[in-house]
C-alpha cells in the first residue's frame, strides 16, 4: 500500500503541494523526507508528536526521515499559530532545550536509520549582506504579507525578525535538498506557509520540480476543546513532567468519539486491529477496550515497556487503594495534580488532618466517613478517629495520601 494511502486512512493529510507527483515519488522510491522542530522548551508535548508520528511511519515504511532542530530558527521565533510577538529566548536556554528535544528524538527514532541536524550550523553563517542578496531577493513582499501567518498579524503587528522567519524555514528546506536530498517536508497545518516557501525557493534557484510538501490536519476532539490540554496544563513527553501514569490516564479518560480517531493517528496498529477495536466501542463502550489499547500503545511508544509497566503499576494501585508499595517518585508522579491542603505537622489526629487538609468540610462528617470506614490514609483504611496519621513514608515526610470512598484521592501536603 502507497504510504500516502494509509496516511490518508488514518486522517493524517491536510494539504499537498503536488499530490500525484509525490504519490508516484514514494511509490517508486525510498526518499528522504523532513520535519523540524524549534527548541522553544525542554520537552515535545502530545502536539509536538503528531509530525513526528507521521515522520515514523515513514520510517516504518523505508524511507529515511531528517529531524531539524531549529537552533537557529528558534533563536528567532515561528510566528505561525501565533496571535502574539515572542519574547526571544537565550542562546543558553535554546541550546539547553535542544539538548534535551534531542535526547527525546532518539527515544522515538532509535540510535540509527534517521538524520538528525540543527539548523544553527548553517544560519548563522549566513552573513546579513549574503541573506539580503541571495535570498531576500527571491522573496516578494507582498505575496509574504499575504501569506495568512503574517496576515493575521498585520493588526497587532508583527516585528521584522518574526516577518523574515519564513525565509529561514525556506533556506533550511534548500539546504537539506542539496546536502541530503531530502524531497519532502512534512509538518502541522500551520506550516502551510513556511513549507510552500521552501518549494518555491527551489524551484526559482535551481529549478528543482520534485521537491514536496504535505501537512497534517489540526486535531480536533468532538467537544471543541483543545487537544492536549489538560486540567495540569500540557501533556509532556518528559516523564518528570507529566509522568507516565498520568500520561497513560490521559489517553485512557478519551471521549468514545474520538478514540478511534487516535488510535489511527497515535499509535502503529494495523487496519484490522483498529476495526476490531471500533466495533468494541459501538457494541461495548464501557469496557473501554480502544481507550486502553489506545493508552497502552502510546505509552510504550513514548516510555517504552517499562514506562508502561510504571503506569500500569500505579493505575493499579490506585484502583484498589493499595498505595503502600508506590515509590516516591510513582507517589509523586501521579498525585501532581491530586487536590487537597496542608497540615502544618505529622503526626496528626486524623480527624484534624481530614479536616485541615481540605477533604471533610466539618469535623463532625471527618468522624463519621473514619467510622464508617470510608477513608483510607496511605493505603491503609483507618476506623479510628483517635488514630494519629503521618506522611507515606516513601515520601520523606511531605505527603498524606487519602482515599475518600472508591476514588476520590487528595494529597495533603505537610508544611
Ligand atoms: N517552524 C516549525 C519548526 C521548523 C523549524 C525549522 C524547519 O526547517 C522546519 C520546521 C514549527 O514551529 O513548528
Amino acid at each position: 500500500m502507497n504510504i500516502i494511502d494509509e496516511l490518508k486512512w488514518r486522517g493524517a493529510v491536510n494539504q499537498q503541494t503536488d499530490e500525484e507527483g509525490l504519490y508516484k515519488l514514494v511509490g517508486e522510491k525510498s526518499i528522504s523526507l523532513y520535519c523540524g522542530i524549534d527548541p522553544t522548551g525542554d520537552s515535545m508535548h502530545i502536539g509536538h508528536l503528531i509530525p513526528f508520528m507521521i515522520l515514523k511511519r515513514f520510517q516504518l515504511a523505508g524511507h529515511h526521515p531528517v529531524i531539524v532542530i531549529g537552533g537557529g530558527t528558534g533563536s528567532i521565533g515561528d510566528p505561525s499559530g501565533r496571535k502574539t510577538e515572542r519574547v526571544l529566548q537565550s542562546q543558553e536556554t535554546i541550546q539547553h532545550n535542544a539538548e534535551c528535544l534531542t535526547a527525546q528524538m532518539k527515544k522515538l527514532f532509535g540510535e540509527d536509520g534517521f538524520t538528525m541536524v540543527n539548523n544553527y550550523d548553517w544560519l548563522s553563517k549566513i552573513s546579513l549582506l549574503e541573506f539580503l542578496r541571495d535570498y531576500g531577493k527571491l522573496f516578494n513582499i507582498n505575496t509574504m504579507l499575504a501569506k495568512e501567518v503574517v496576515a493575521s498579524r498585520l493588526e497587532t503587528g508583527i516585528s521584522f525578525t518574526e516577518f523574515s522567519y519564513q525565509i529561514l524555514q525556506s533556506i533550511d528546506f534548500k539546504m537539506l535538498y542539496d546536502k541530503y536530498n531530502v524531497q519532502l517536508q512534512i509538518g502541522g497545518a500551520d506550516q502551510w506557509g513556511n513549507i510552500t516557501n521552501g518549494v518555491e525557493l527551489l524551484r526559482k534557484t535551481e529549478d528543482v520540480h520534485d521537491a514536496f510538501g504535505l501537512t497534517i490536519p489540526l486535531m480536533l476532539k468532538a467537544d471543541g476543546t483543545k487537544f492536549g490540554k489538560t486540567a495540569g496544563g500540557a501533556v509532556w513527553l518528559d516523564p518528570k513532567k507529566t509522568s507516565p501514569y498520568e500520561f497513560y490516564q490521559f489517553w485512557f479518560n478519551q471521549d468514545d468519539r474520538d478514540v478511534v480517531k487516535y488510535l489511527k493517528y497515535f499509535t502503529f496498529l494495523s487496519h484490522e486491529e483498529i476495526d476490531v477495536l471500533e466495533k468494541e466501542v459501538a457494541e461495548h463502550p464501557e469496557h473501554r477496550s480502544a481507550q486502553r489499547k489506545l493508552a497502552e500503545e502510546v505509552t510504550r511508544f513514548v516510555h517504552g515497556e517499562e514506562g508502561l509497566a510504571q503506569a500500569e503499576k500505579v493505575t493499579q494501585a490506585l484502583f484498589s487503594g493499595n498505595i503502600q508499595e508506590l515509590s516516591g517518585d510513582e507517589i509523586e508522579g501521579a498525585f501532581r495534580n491530586t487536590k487537597g491542603g496542608e497540615v502544618h505537622e505529622a503526626p496528626i489526629n486524623i480527624v484534624e488532618a481530614l479536616v485541615q487538609g481540605g477533604v471533610e468540610k466539618s469535623k463532625r462528617q471527618a468522624r463519621e466517613d473514619v467510622k464508617n470506614g470510608a477513608i483510607r490514609v496511605n493505603g491503609e483504611q483507618i476506623r479510628d478517629i483517635e488514630a494519629d496519621v503521618t506522611a507515606h513514608p516513601n515520601t520523606d515526610g511531605k505527603f498524606i495520601i487519602i482515599r475518600k470512598g472508591k476514588k476520590n484521592y487528595f494529597s495533603i501536603e505537610v508544611k
